[in-house]
């Protein structure tokens, strides 16, 4: 199954900016893990916010609530998801 995720960063503005880059780092890491290992299909950042489209290739919806709940991130993130299925007119044989 096939989830868009749009996540938009918020870290508090008081926030020591060494836990920040620490957060940071290690949300990397996990990103970076999750691409590998094909759960997360695509990430790109948003032009102009510190935000990103990310598309996240799941056998279902709770799989994708694990992996997002999972982000060192997460509690400084809003996120918007977005149920996708197979467009008729695709010539992409792994859309789906
Ligand atoms: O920077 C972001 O968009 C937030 C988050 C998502 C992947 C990652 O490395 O950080």
């Amino acid at each position: 199954m096939l989830f868009q995720v749009e996540m938009d960063v918020r870290l508090p503005p008081d926030m020591a900016p060494e836990v920040a880059d620490e957060l940071k780092r290690v949300e990397r890491e996990r990103a970076q893990q999750m691409q590998k290992e094909g759960k997360w299909r695509h990430l790109w950042r948003v032009a102009g916010r510190y935000a990103n489209v990310s598309i996240f290739d799941v056998e279902s919806a709770d799989e994708l609530h694990a992996l997002l709940t999972s982000l060192p991130l997460f509690p400084y993130m809003a996120m918007k998801v977005t149920a996708l299925c197979r467009h008729p007119s695709s010539i992409r044989d792994d859309d789906r």
